[in-house]
């Protein structure tokens, strides 16, 4: 059509699941469970105009390429799987101007028996899963966000939410004590690979966010508010992470409705709440060092 332009094409494959053994000498061995999307952008549009096919990399032989590179380089984090994938397709193929890819990791554990690590037997403990997105253009470096999400926590007091404007639409009482419950979602964009460990960077940023939540085990620590913990929890980070040049959070405020036990004449202190999926509070902010920012 004369009157059209493409703004944008990539083509890939989706949801490549893997799962890669390291076995590391004797019955000790090592896994990592990924589910990988990759996306190529080509420097023709002939397939989609003419449908040349001649410079199309099929996306079974990228979901093949998946897994011959976990087999060739192995799988040491998800985000070195995601730049060894970038390399790969960039310097095997020079009509590739652009790619993408996603990796998801299954959060399998080392069952412990007595205390103890076992060497090659692991257990799902969902308590958050890690992802990362990597993109590469053939004339840039690569671009490495990381995250995390489905974190599902609660804390059963030192949070309030008092002060907040009153129009004649509002109900909500202020809560000096509440029940706070959500489910965090967390990206964060690497601004140098210098120096980073992957893995230690993923750790810091999922403890400093549970460490904001919580505060100190006895005590607790108070929340004023959902948006003001997300905050701090992201400001934390950036302090703790230099790599780390920006953040975003999303933390719905799932709420625990405490059940009215008047009419049994029963006087319910909040001891007995009642979960509610929908609807939920959503609070989310991004934020960047200012260029100036030595955090
Ligand atoms: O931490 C909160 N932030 C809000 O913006 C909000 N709104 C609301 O109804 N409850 C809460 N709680």
């Amino acid at each position: 059509m004369a009157d059209v332009e493409f703004t944008n094409t990539e083509y890939g494959k989706n949801w490549v699941r893997l799962l890669h053994i390291r076995r590391l000498g004797g019955k000790h061995q090592d896994i990592r469970e990924l589910e990988v999307c990759t996306s190529l952008t080509l420097d023709s549009k002939k397939d989609y105009l003419h449908g040349d096919n001649s410079d199309i990399i099929a996306t079974d032989t990228q979901k093949n390429t998946v897994y011959a590179l976990a087999k060739t380089k192995g799988v040491t984090t998800p985000e070195q799987f995601g730049l060894d994938l970038c390399h790969h397709f960039l310097s095997s193929f020079s009509h590739v101007t652009m790619v993408k890819v996603d990796v998801t990791m299954a959060p399998w554990r080392r069952i412990k028996i007595g205390g103890q690590d076992h060497a090659h037997a692991f257990i799902m403990t969902p308590d958050a899963v890690r992802f990362c997105h990597v993109e590469q253009a053939r004339q840039g470096p690569p671009v490495v966000h990381a995250g995390l999400k489905d974190m599902k926590i609660l804390k059963t007091t030192q949070s309030g939410f008092t002060g907040f404007l009153r129009d004649r639409y509002t109900s909500l009482p202020d809560a000096e004590d509440r029940c706070l419950e959500t489910v965090v979602y967390s990206r964060w964009r690497y601004s140098t690979l210098q120096g980073l460990d992957f893995d230690a960077a993923w750790n810091i940023a999922k403890s400093t966010i549970l460490e904001e939540f919580a505060g100190p085990p006895s005590t607790g620590a108070f929340s004023a508010s959902v948006q003001k913990t997300l905050y701090d929890a992201e400001c934390e980070i950036l302090g703790k992470v230099p790599q780390i040049s920006e953040i975003e959070m999303t933390m719905p405020n799932v709420h625990n409705f405490t059940v009215d036990m008047s009419k049994f004449g029963l006087e319910n202190k909040d001891e007995v709440l009642m979960p509610v999926d929908k609807p939920s509070g959503n609070i989310h902010a991004a934020i960047r060092r200012k260029t100036t920012s030595k955090l």
